[in-house]
């Protein structure tokens, strides 16, 4: 389980996560929603040890994730799939991460075959395309064959088959009682993946709920409809409270 709890950080004058409390229960994927610079990427971060909190606590099964010895097997995460050694091949990639993580090199030939990498493993990553780069991602993410994952935008540059698959595998993780935390602004994926979301707004919760329940209690037609809603109408009730202080 992640928890979240009264967490903030700044950064100088800016608040980039804002009293944020939430838990991510195992057994559902729950999509982590925001619009651009909500806090979603600081908020992983923090949970991934990147940033230390200006307050509060990130949590992983009751722990900081820095405390593992073996990260890789507690926490598959994807933050920013261009963060690789350009001129490795990916095959290398994937096996200097196994190797650091006590996980056999077998494991590494599984998930390329897993994301549909097979093929180019012996192509420099510096060649791959942004879609290719992702599933490169996802594959180090599965490596530890982790109970938590955490991806931030996993979906951006995949193909319609890439985001078939990506969907079906998220759901296939949940449904074995594991916890799916993805951060998207595809609404129309979101919203056929996602059992359950965090919605935030300049770091602050805005919904923790159902993903039915969401479109239902704002009464709007689709997934995209309730959250432009949801989070205008948090802009809205912000700038009146700041203008009335
Ligand atoms: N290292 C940093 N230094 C200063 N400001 C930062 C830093 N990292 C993030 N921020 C600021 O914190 C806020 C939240 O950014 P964050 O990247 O977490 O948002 P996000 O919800 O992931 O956005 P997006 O959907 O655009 O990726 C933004 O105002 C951003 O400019």
């Amino acid at each position: 389980m992640i928890e979240v709890r009264e967490l903030t950080k700044t950064f100088g004058k800016i608040r980039a996560v804002d009293r944020l409390s939430f838990t991510v229960e195992p057994g559902r994927v729950t999509g982590f929603l925001g619009p651009n610079g909500a806090g979603k990427s600081t908020t992983m971060r923090l949970l991934l040890g990147l940033e230390r909190p200006t307050h509060g606590q990130a949590l992983i099964d009751g722990r900081p994730y820095r405390e593992s010895a073996q990260p890789l097997r507690r926490v598959g995460a994807l933050l920013d799939a261009a963060y690789v050694h350009r001129g490795r091949p990916a095959y290398h990639h994937l096996l200097w991460l196994a190797r650091t993580n006590g996980i056999p090199a077998a494991r590494v030939k599984e998930v390329l075959g897993m994301v549909g990498l097979d093929e180019v493993a012996r192509r420099r990553c510096r060649t791959f395309s942004l879609g290719m780069l992702q599933r490169l991602g996802i594959a180090a993410a599965l490596l530890g064959d982790p109970p938590v994952l955490l991806l931030d935008e996993p979906v951006n540059g995949l193909d319609p088959e890439g985001v078939l698959w990506l969907r079906t595998l998220l759901k296939g993780f949940a449904a074995e009682g594991r916890t799916v935390l993805v951060s998207s602004h595809l609404m129309s994926e979101m919203a056929l993946t996602a059992d359950h979301l965090v919605v935030i707004g300049r770091g602050r919760l805005l919904a923790d709920v159902g993903t039915a329940e969401f479109v239902e209690r704002s009464q709007a037609t689709s997934l995209e409809e309730a959250f432009l809603r949801v989070t205008a109408e948090a802009t809205e009730y912000r700038a009146l409270g700041e203008g009335e202080r």
